[in-house]
């Protein structure tokens, strides 16, 4: 069995910055490196990216036209193909596999989106469960800052309600999944790697 590590955290918090720094760090000491993402790039995250995300890199979810359930479906069944072609074949074959957000990343959003939790984790409970997961945690504010040409500024203020909740959700998530490690966010690129690399040796190679 391979090594499975995935980054959540609200838009902008860090997560692909940290899961490349990450997988450097497998590289460098001779292990083999999956670095993926959900929404994928295959037809099912297309088929999102079309239905469900407003476009481009902002990560705001418009919601408008397809149902808040279909949308959940949509999300799930991407993940689907994830883990079944992808994910499970690559740990099978000993190797690391680091992804930029999992089934959390529904059950944050689509939880905020007024969806019932159990329901979620219900839908979900085909995933493989990560080794770790790392939940880059900071003020939405600050987030805000880092994204702000992503963003759509007519959108802005309920896009800032939307990630407080999705930060809030995260955080109850982290006191239910004995999986997730909340790090802070707001610290420097290196300082943030570091604590991550901390947590990996922690938790998954069992180092002090
Ligand atoms: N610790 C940090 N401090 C300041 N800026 C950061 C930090 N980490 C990432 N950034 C910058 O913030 C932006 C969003 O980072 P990114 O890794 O794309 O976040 P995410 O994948 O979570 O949306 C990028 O421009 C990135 O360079
Ligand atoms: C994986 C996933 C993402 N999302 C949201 C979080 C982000 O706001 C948005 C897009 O993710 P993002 O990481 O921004 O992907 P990309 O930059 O490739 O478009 O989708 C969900 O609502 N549920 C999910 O299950």
């Amino acid at each position: 069995m391979g090594i499975f590590v995935v980054m959540e955290g609200i838009d902008g918090a860090g997560k692909s910055t940290q899961a490349k720094m990450l997988a450097e760090w497998f590289n460098t000491r001779g292990y083999e490196v999956i670095l993926t993402k959900e929404p994928t790039d295959t037809a099912f995250g297309k088929l999102i990216r079309r239905l469900v995300l407003t476009g481009g890199r902002e990560g705001i979810i418009d919601g408008a036209r397809i149902s808040h359930e279909a949308e959940a479906l949509l999300f799930a069944a991407d993940r689907a193909e994830h883990v079944h072609k992808l994910i499970k074949p690559a740990l099978d074959a000993g190797k690391v596999v680091i992804s930029d957000r999992y089934f959390y990343s529904s059950l944050a959003y689509q939880w905020a989106r007024g969806l019932d939790l159990e329901w979620l984790i219900d839908l979900n409970r085909f995933a493989i469960r990560p080794d770790l997961v790392i939940l880059l945690d900071l003020p939405v504010k600050e987030s805000m800052k880092r994204i702000n040409g992503r963003s759509i500024k007519t959108e802005f203020d309920k896009i800032v309600e939307l990630q407080k909740k999705v930060r809030e959700n995260y955080l109850k998530l982290a006191e239910m999944f004995p999986e997730m490690r909340i790090v802070n966010a707001q610290n420097s690129i290196e300082d943030i790697h570091k604590d991550i690399v901390g947590l990996i040796e922690q938790e998954i190679f069992g180092e002090k």
